[in-house]
């Protein structure tokens, strides 16, 4: 069977797989898309309401059925320095709609949270439910029905996931999404990593950590490592849901805002008012799905995806299963890499011929749906994404064709000749359950790991334990009732420092846990997503210091080499975990965690 039969036959499985749900969801959204423009379902009164604070000159286009209205989504705040600078974009997609001869308004915010701000903090406890919070939140600015597309601002972690379930959630609507793209490069990250180890063994303060990490993360942007907000441009432009060459185009520079106003237009263009309508819940089908499994798989993207994709494609009746993605990276060879996989950041990434580069190998190596729709539009399908972009005169966009070549052949391969022959990610089974690894970012020689466990309880504890120079051997830590129902399923992404300082001086050691990690964690082999969780009565609760754990990433099994009887037969400990329950607005969120689903199935809260 060639790659692209396998592709085909496990796009085909999922498309069996998900008929049932796939189905109801195309009548809903047939159904929703009934009226045009959609504002004509709604009374005078409504109406009224609706343009009530627009120009004269909006109002008299909204108070007829001609003109398209484009619902704008920002997750504008200046926490994150990759949303900062959403801060000016409706007013540039206001004018730009008026120049279309729409009108464009914004819907609603939603909220966004910095994992790098919250990490190891209590914060990290609400960021995986944050997603489905701004799905939610998505909804409630739609819901006023005044729009016949939409716009969705978002870049980061679990926002654009959020914001892609709540536009699936109006699928009947168009939907194009607008990133703000990375920061320049500032302190490699790899020499911000260094020093991080050096600070968790004492050798240098925090004054110079804090300078290190100043001058690594130092402006607007997206973070420049490839973690999970990186890897959601990479998702939205594999998918079809940028603008072609969107994703990785500097903030504050004139071809970000000739796109960003390019993306307006075409929302517009796109709507049931005009002749390309395009529903983003039938563009975004099984084969797009597939086409974003891929891309994470061939770029060493962010593990978050193993569950964020199995949740964006549930909102749009698509059944996708981690033994999808798991086969998937059986074909998909790795062909970028970006930190934590490699030294580039995604600036070198972008340069050295970026999305239009990879899409095109990806192509060419039959291993994407070329024939998919897009919201590019025209019949090329996927093909229109091999591109570069660039400023043309009056602040338009010109695409030329990628070059052909990589520009820097250590960042970008071929599938010919590529990094790894299988993809970034790797399913684990085995009596633990079921769990994730991120390959791409591990020496080969510490994808086998085989030693006693040790067994903490918190993230805290583990850093304790190494502080007190209790660590120094081999050892798989397992960090267990970090799961999605105990805490809300936090990265402990602050470990890497101390296990990777262990892993430096040469001990063999591994991270187990019903955690996540970030998707910048990198050179510690970590099985993560442990299914089912501690506090659901999973093997790994019942772990006990001194068992010897295995982790195999090459064959893919998990195991404690412990008697199966003897495991069955502990009780899952009693571990006060009511600690997790107050504090930092984690009183909030007791109905997600009694209600959120398994890892493996999105961890959503929507069922
Ligand atoms: O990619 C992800 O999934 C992340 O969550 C990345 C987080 O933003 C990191 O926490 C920020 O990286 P650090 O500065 O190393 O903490
Ligand atoms: S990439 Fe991560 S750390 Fe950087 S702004 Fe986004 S959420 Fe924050």
């Amino acid at each position: 069977m060639t790659v692209l039969q396998r592709v085909k036959s496990i796009t085909h499985r999922i498309c069996e797989q998900s008929k049932p749900t796939r189905d109801v969801y195309l009548d809903h959204l047939r159904e929703a898309a009934s009226r045009k423009p959609k504002r004509s379902a709604l009374a005078c009164a409504n109406l009224a309401h609706g343009f009530a604070a627009c120009s004269p000159s909006d109002k008299a286009a909204l108070a007829g059925d001609v003109v398209p209205n484009l619902g704008i989504i920002t997750s504008y705040n200046d926490m994150l320095s990759a949303h900062q600078p959403f801060e000016t974009y409706p007013q540039l997609i206001k004018a730009a709609a008026k120049e279309a001869g729409g009108v464009a308004q914004v819907a609603g915010g939603v909220p966004a949270m910095c994992d790098g701000v919250t990490q190891g903090q209590p914060g990290m406890e609400l960021s995986l439910f944050s997603r489905d919070v701004i799905a939610m939140a998505t909804a409630i600015g739609l819901s006023h029905d005044m729009f016949d597309a939409a716009v969705y601002l978002g870049v980061c972690d679990k926002i654009v996931p959020g914001l892609v379930i709540g536009a699936l959630t109006f699928g009947h609507l168009p939907a194009v999404f607008i990133p703000a793209g990375p920061m320049t490069t500032g302190l490699p990250n790899d020499e911000k990593a260094k020093t991080r180890q050096l600070y968790a063994e004492g050798k240098v303060g925090r004054e110079a950590l804090l300078e290190s990490e100043s001058k690594s993360y130092h402006g607007p942007g997206t973070c420049t490592f490839y973690g999970t907000a990186n890897s959601n441009q990479m998702l939205m432009e594999i998918m079809g849901l940028h603008m072609p060459g969107s994703s990785f185009i500097n903030p504050g520079t004139p071809l970000r805002d000739a796109l960003t106003r390019e993306a307006a237009k075409r929302a517009l263009a796109i709507t049931a008012l005009g002749n390309e309508y395009t529903p983003v819940g039938e563009m975004i089908d099984e084969r797009s799905i597939v086409n974003g499994v891929v891309g994470l798989h061939a770029t060493g993207g962010s593990t978050n995806h193993t569950m964020h994709l199995v949740a964006m494609a549930a909102a749009a009746g698509i059944k996708l299963t981690w033994q999808d993605i798991s086969d998937l990276s059986d074909v998909v060879p790795l062909l970028a890499r970006v930190y934590p996989n490699g030294l580039a950041d995604v600036n070198h990434f972008h340069a050295a011929g970026g999305m239009g580069y990879i899409i095109r190998e990806l192509l060419d190596g039959g291993l994407l749906h070329e024939d998919v729709k897009t919201v590019w539009g025209g019949g090329d399908g996927l093909r229109a994404y091999t591109i570069e972009p660039k400023l043309g005169e009056n602040g338009t966009v010109v695409r030329e064709p990628v070059a052909a070549e990589s520009a820097d052949k250590k960042v970008l391969s071929t599938c010919k000749q590529p990094f790894q022959v299988t993809g970034g990610l790797k399913m684990l089974k085995g009596n633990l359950g079921t769990a994730v690894i991120k390959t791409s970012a591990v020496k080969a020689d510490r994808h086998i790991i085989e030693a006693p466990a040790i067994v903490f309880d918190s993230q805290a504890a583990l850093q304790d334990a190494f502080k007190a120079g209790k660590l120094d051997r081999d050892f798989v830590a397992v960090v267990r009732f970090q799961g999605p129902r105990a805490n809300g399923m936090p990265e402990l992404h602050k470990l890497t420092p101390a296990l990777g300082v262990l892993q430096d001086r040469g001990h063999m050691v591994a991270l187990v846990t019903d955690g996540r990690m970030s998707g910048a964690s990198g050179k510690v082999p970590a099985a993560i997503h442990v299914t089912p969780e501690a506090l659901d009565g999973g093997i790994i609760g019942k772990i006990h210091d001194g068992d010897v754990v295995r982790l195999d990433a090459e064959i893919g099994t998990l195991d404690v080499l412990e008697d199966p009887d003897v495991l069955a037969a502990r009780p899952t400990p009693e571990v006060d975990i009511n600690h997790n329950s107050y504090g930092m607005g984690r009183e909030l969120f007791a109905a997600f965690r009694n209600v959120v689903g398994k890892a493996e199935n999105g961890a959503s809260v929507f069922g």
